[in-house]
């Protein structure tokens, strides 16, 4: 007999036996899928049970009541391998896998330590391996909590949870998920940004894979050094401009591994289907250079044609293992982060969170703080939007703000008009054509070239000021005053990363506007009290509303490639997210806790764009009808599930 039918069995017996004791009710089933040896429940949501699940009845068939009543004393949580569903007792499809033993325990995506249930000792032959009493998700969960919570110190709390990624992937991403605000400056940003400055020194365990430039032949091969089959997404960066910090070579692997936590908890893809990677082509950070402890090579970065010889390898070999696989490019420093993506896009499902993500997390935060104003989506033409920093982020801003005002009915020419954007030599303008690139000279002003920021807030009076520069405090007080001064609610965005890079604070921005700006920033700030004694809630303009969504929609309609326009539609549903009360607040993005059901919400919109333009290979119109609960029931939900052992039958 299955060891599925050996369940039901389980279950029927039990429901007959204890009808007379009204305790709980027990349900069998939940959706399964995923293989390839990683924990893959896709499914069932605690807030809908009946909807996803299997019920049996007396006779083993399906009963038409749905539900049996069972006793929670015939049924002690301790050793059931049901998860308690308020007072619905869930029983989930087994997962199977060749290991045994101890192996088990050491396994991130299999482990679930005290709270294996004692049928699962026996089976898989660990019986005596861990201390007897048995736990479940749960009280974990509050176990963490507690050691976290009592830790003040970010980073630290921050070792105390990648501790737990490393050995129990499901309690990690149970309470990023369960604790989404809390937890996210923790594992991301501002925290990942010390942690990557530490990260040699922190380095404890793998996780990921590393391309380094002494690899080069060997990629297309060592991509099977990977154990698993089914990866989905990839974060790859070189390292060379982490957040605001610069070059931190490998020690940039932080960034991957937190940006791929956000797919899981955030996106709901499966941790056993998502791989950090680093392309180690060197450093051109002194610091890391001749230090003893850096883990990367010391040598200078490859240039020119080498270095993209890397990322072309690299690339080609993930393609090769992985066909469906959706690159993410993270933190690559300007001058390579667009030719990079020029030169993938439009071949590879790739897109790079950098230029886009930002692009579209911008977006969305302007649509909302224009509705805050009163405005609809169209009087982003009208806006006259200076954008301090020209690389790759100030560049990708400008480009969606551009296309999204091409959607709203102007002309090119009208909605170039509408921008200022200014490096550390000024204003862009057409005088310095010749060293700017293709992108930067689109933006270029007719005239006024170098003009200081300062300068350009007096002579045009923009209605926004958006920071890219990872200059913290560049903002200065005259010039937000000014800004105060020319517009009625100035917008005011810093949005570099990680905090000691924002160009200004939430209480700054406050001050200096007396209270009228409308600011969102990259890295989370505290409340505000105002001289009026009102609160004032700064909300977090960051990628991570966006990517998680992005990531999940394309790989779930099989796209081949990432579209302009769906970048646009998923900053539109992260917009449009926002309830009226939020706005009234001087929100201009929801709340953390929310940020799964956006994800779910962005990812249902990059569905319909793909389907809608023959994008999608999986997926189909006939899909579009019920979008919202597919996307659901494909999202990765943290439970334990029962493990089997898979065998390989010889006779
Ligand atoms: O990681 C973040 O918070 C945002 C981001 O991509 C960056 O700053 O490079
Ligand atoms: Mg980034």
């Amino acid at each position: 007999m299955s060891s599925s039918a050996m369940l039901l069995r389980r279950v029927v017996v039990i429901a007959r036996a204890s009808s007379s004791a009204v305790m709980g009710r027990i349900v069998v089933g939940g959706g399964g899928g995923g293989g390839g040896g990683g924990r893959a429940v896709e499914t069932t949501t605690a807030s809908s049970p009946r909807r996803t699940m299997t019920t049996i009845g007396p006779t083993g068939g399906p009963s038409s009541d749905h539900e049996r009543f069972i006793s929670e004393e015939l049924y002690p949580e301790e050793e059931t391998e049901g998860e308690w569903v308020g007072c619905y007792l869930k029983f989930l499809p087994p997962i199977s896998t060749y290991s045994r033993g101890i192996e088990i325990l050491y396994n991130p995506l299999f482990n679930k330590s005290s709270a294996f249930k004692g049928g699962e000792r026996d089976r898989l032959r660990f019986r005596g391996l861990l201390p007897p009493r048995k736990m479940n998700l749960k009280v974990q969960k509050e176990r963490a909590l507690i050691e976290i919570r009592a830790e003040p110190d970010m980073i630290r709390k921050h070792i105390i949870l990648e501790d737990i990624h490393d050995t129990n992937e499901t309690l990690y991403h149970r309470i990023l998920i369960d604790h989404m605000d809390e937890m996210a400056p923790i594992i991301y940003t501002p925290t990942v940004g010390q942690a990557c400055s530490e990260f040699s020194v922190l380095y404890r365990r793998p996780r990921g894979m590393y391309f380094s430039a002494e690899d080069r032949g060997h990629m297309a091969a060592m991509v099977y050094n990977w154990p698993q089959n089914d990866v989905r997404v990839i974060v790859v960066t070189d390292g060379s401009r982490i957040l605001g910090l610069g070059d931190l070579g490998i020690n940039g692997m932080g960034i991957p591994i937190g940006k791929l936590s956000l797919y899981c908890a955030a996106g709901g893809i499966a941790p056993h289907r998502v791989l950090p990677v680093v392309l180690d082509v060197g450093t051109d950070n002194p610091a890391l250079l001749k230090d003893k402890f850096y883990l990367g090579l010391q040598r200078p970065r490859l240039q020119g044609s080498a270095y993209y010889q890397v990322v072309d390898e690299f690339i080609h070999a993930a393609v090769h293992r992985w066909p469906n696989v959706l690159i993410q490019f993270e933190d690559f420093s300007s001058d390579k982060a667009q030719t990079i993506l020029n030169k993938y896009r439009n071949d590879v499902l790739c897109f790079n969170d950098d230029i886009q993500g930002t692009g579209a997390t911008t977006l969305a935060g302007i649509l909302g703080a224009l509705r805050a104003k009163g405005e609809s989506p169209t009087s982003l033409g009208d806006q006259r939007i200076l954008i301090a920093g020209a690389g790759s982020a100030g560049m990708g801003v400008a480009q969606v703000l551009y296309q999204a005002m091409i959607e709203h009915g102007r002309s090119p020419m009208e909605a170039k008009n509408c921008f200022f954007v200014a490096d550390e030599r000024g204003l862009l303008a057409k005088d310095r054509l010749a060293r700017l690139s293709p992108e930067q000279a689109n933006f270029a002003r007719d005239d006024d070239g170098g003009l200081s920021l300062r300068e350009i807030v007096n002579k045009y009076k923009p209605t926004m000021i958006l920071g890219m520069t990872a200059v913290g405090g560049l903002f200065t007080e005259d010039l937000i005053r000014d800004m105060a001064r020319h517009c009625d609610r100035p917008i005011i965005f810093p949005l570099s990363n990680p905090t000691s890079k924002a160009e200004c604070t939430a209480e700054q921005a406050v001050s200096w506007t007396d209270g009228r700006c409308i600011f969102a920033s990259g890295s989370p700030f505290d409340p505000v009290e105002m001289e009026n004694g009102q609160m004032f809630y700064p909300t977090q303009c960051n990628n991570m509303f966006v990517f998680p969504g992005i990531g999940l929609g394309v790989t779930l309609c099989g796209a081949k490639t990432v579209t302009d326009r769906m970048l646009y539609v998923a900053a539109e549903a992260l917009a449009n997210y926002l309830s009226g009360e939020e706005l009234a607040l001087g929100k201009v993005f929801p709340n953390l806790s929310t940020i799964r059901d956006v994800s779910k919400k962005v990812a249902v919109a990059v569905i319909e764009e793909a389907i809608r333009t023959g994008q999608s290979s999986k997926l189909s119109e006939k899909e579009l009808c019920d979008l919202d609960a597919f996307v659901q029931s494909k999202m990765y939900d943290p439970i334990y599930v029962p493990l089997i052992e898979k065998r390989t039958i010889t006779i």
